[in-house]
């Protein structure tokens, strides 16, 4: 669609006379009376669009300043102080910041500087394009800060204070930054004294655990002030309205990597600045009726469970604890016994091997609602139907793991379960049941090459929307003996003395949950998904490689 013109002048760039011009969708400029559309001025910024200019969308412009040196340049990225020179000399400029793509997934800030013969030209241009911006009016303008000062490698002041603050103070936009001084600061002020109404955004700087400090103080925040009861686990929960900003400062910093690409933080900044939006699932996390927890990563229970045990005693050492009690749990080699019951999605999402990721514009995570959930019209389908059939899974595993999503970190660039998708309303459960040591460590080393870490005898994979887990131990009596009725009369008697005798080693060692860095108190838990209850600012991960073009050209 042809964008209508708002403004049009030549202006030189790099030392070269252009043709600039403004629509709604893009400044553009080009070399004057160049019609081979192959050479423009200076270097390369951005792509060209089908006219030959290079281009900036105005979508991912960030500022625009009047250059206030009382010069003009000369060198390619120099600036000289020079006299003042006749008005022919383009002593005027403006710069604009926009977002540059660069590898992997990293958005840099970009300029280029733009020369006018005189003042008012100069101020017309600024304005013309401080118009545009202003009316993008889903950039956030004022946010609420939080600081873990003592995630990763406790970096974070610093990294807010070098990198990112610039970039927010640059696109205008206002900060009230708290610097946390204890676990759980940022989750209570959010639940009970922040005055969401003032802004536009929260952003998070650290690592997962602090993310979820965010979300549980946002979330419960959002379920008070409607009246919502989140101890109730088939409640429906009101979906928050502020979006979250994940500036990575932690040791793994998954939920970042698989939102954005890359766990940098201007990219994640500069995300924010632009005022992106990407819904999230959350899952709910009860034992009977009391509510433990909600998670947007990973819930693992054995093998990832009992590495976050061990290296919570490990935390001095930084990220590379998960490493180090990552081999020792591994030469544990411990196995875990219990049932898990699931109800599985419905089709149309897809399925965990369907090597279909979930990517910007995702189209299964795009699908109404009703699609996704398989809640249909109440009184045309029958109870079992409009539900679902629920299954259940007994057996002995190393590890049983519910992706929310595909759980991508540097560890893992494709993540625990590679097509898990970030808002379908749906979790991956993978089981990995009791193998051998060698066939164990083949399946991790999937997870860090392109080969299918799924494609063993002993994983099975589900995509569902609830879960139950009940550890053997915890069984009660009457649902062990149902499952042994058919079992030799010899081993009912021996899983009763097991039960009763817990220093017997058999199939009764205990593990715990690791819920997006937390440990449950409980093993015996109920997980539901609860579709799109969050946003972040933030657009998954682009399809598209650097160099190719981000947007229809025709739209420029
Ligand atoms: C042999 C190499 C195997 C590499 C397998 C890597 C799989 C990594 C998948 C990681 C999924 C991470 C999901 C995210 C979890 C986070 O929420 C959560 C909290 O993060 P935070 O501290 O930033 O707040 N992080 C975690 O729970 C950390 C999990 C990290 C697990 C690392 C496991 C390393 C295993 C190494 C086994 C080596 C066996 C070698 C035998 C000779
Ligand atoms: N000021 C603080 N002092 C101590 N712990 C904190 C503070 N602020 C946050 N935390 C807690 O630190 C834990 C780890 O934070 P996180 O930012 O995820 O770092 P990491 O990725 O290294 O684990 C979280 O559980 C969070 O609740
Ligand atoms: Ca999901």
């Amino acid at each position: 669609m042809e964008q209508k013109l708002l403004l049009s002048s030549q202006l030189s760039v790099h030392n070269t006379l252009c043709e600039v011009t403004l629509n709604s969708a893009a400044l553009s400029w080009r070399p004057r009376g160049d019609n081979t559309h192959k050479r423009a001025a200076g270097r390369r910024y951005g792509p060209l669009n089908a006219a030959g200019s290079q281009y900036v969308p105005v979508c991912e412009i960030i500022s625009v300043q009047e250059t206030e040196e009382d010069c003009a340049s000369t060198g390619v990225g120099k600036w000289q102080k020079v006299p003042q020179t006749p008005v022919e000399s383009n002593q005027h400029a403006f710069t604009v910041s926009y977002v540059e793509r660069t590898q992997k997934h990293r958005w840099r800030c970009g300029e280029v500087t733009l020369h006018c013969t005189d003042r008012t030209l100069c101020l017309q241009w600024v304005q013309a394009i401080r118009e545009q911006l202003s009316l993008l009016t889903i950039r956030p303008k004022r946010l609420l800060v939080y600081i873990n000062p003592y995630g990763g490698k406790h970096h974070g002041k610093r990294i807010y204070e070098q990198k990112v603050a610039p970039i927010f103070s640059r696109a205008s936009i206002s900060t009230d930054v708290i610097v946390t001084e204890w676990a759980n600061h940022a989750r209570d002020h959010l639940k009970t004294e922040a005055e969401l109404k003032k802004y536009d955004g929260v952003v998070c700087v650290g690592g997962d655990g602090m993310f979820s400090e965010i979300i549980h103080g946002l979330i419960s925040r959002t379920q008070s002030d409607s009246g919502v009861d989140q101890n109730l686990s088939d409640e429906t929960l009101i979906p928050c309205s502020l979006r979250i900003g994940i500036i990575p400062a932690g040791s793994t910093d998954c939920i970042c990597y698989a939102t954005v690409g890359s766990n940098d933080p201007v990219t994640s900044a500069l995300h924010i600045v632009v005022g992106d939006s990407q819904p999230m699932d959350v899952c709910s996390i009860h034992h009977n009726n009391t509510f433990l927890r909600y998670s947007v990563s990973l819930l693992g229970y054995g093998f990832y469970g009992d590495v976050l045990t061990d290296s919570e005693r490990k935390r001095w050492m930084g990220p590379a604890r998960y490493d180090i009690s990552g081999v020792k749990t591994f030469m544990s080699h411990r196995y875990y016994e219990g049932t898990i019951t699931f109800l599985p999605a419905d089709e149309n999402v897809g399925t965990p091997r369907d090597k279909l990721p979930c990517r910007t514009g995702c189209n299964i995570c795009s699908l109404p609602s009703a699609d996704k959930q398989g809640s249909r019209d109440e009184e045309s389908v029958s109870d079992t139907d409009r539900k679902g059939v629920w299954q259940v899974i007994r057996g002995k595993f190393l590890a049983i793991n519910a992706a929310c999503m595909s759980c991508a970190c540097p560890r893992s660039p494709k993540g625990l379960s590679p097509s898990a998708h970030l808002a379908d309303g749906t979790v991956d459960l993978i089981l990995v049941r009791r193998c051998s040591r060698f066939d164990f460590l083949r399946h991790l080393l999937r997870h860090t090459n392109k080969d299918d870490q799924f494609d063993y005898p002993f994983v099975e994979v589900y995509r569902v929307r609830q879960f139950h887990f009940t550890p053997r131990y915890e069984e009660t009596n009457s649902e062990l003996d149902l499952r042994e009725a058919d079992g030799s009369g010899r081993k009912r008697f021996f899983s009763r003395i097991c039960r009763e005798h817990p220093a017997c080693n058999c199939s009764l060692v205990h593990s715990s949950w690791n819920c997006d860095g937390e440990i449950l108190p409980h093993a015996a838990i109920q997980v539901r998904v609860h579709c799109q209850l969050i946003k972040l600012f933030a657009r998954g991960i682009e399809e598209h490689s650097v160099f190719e073009e981000p947007y229809p050209l025709s739209a420029i």
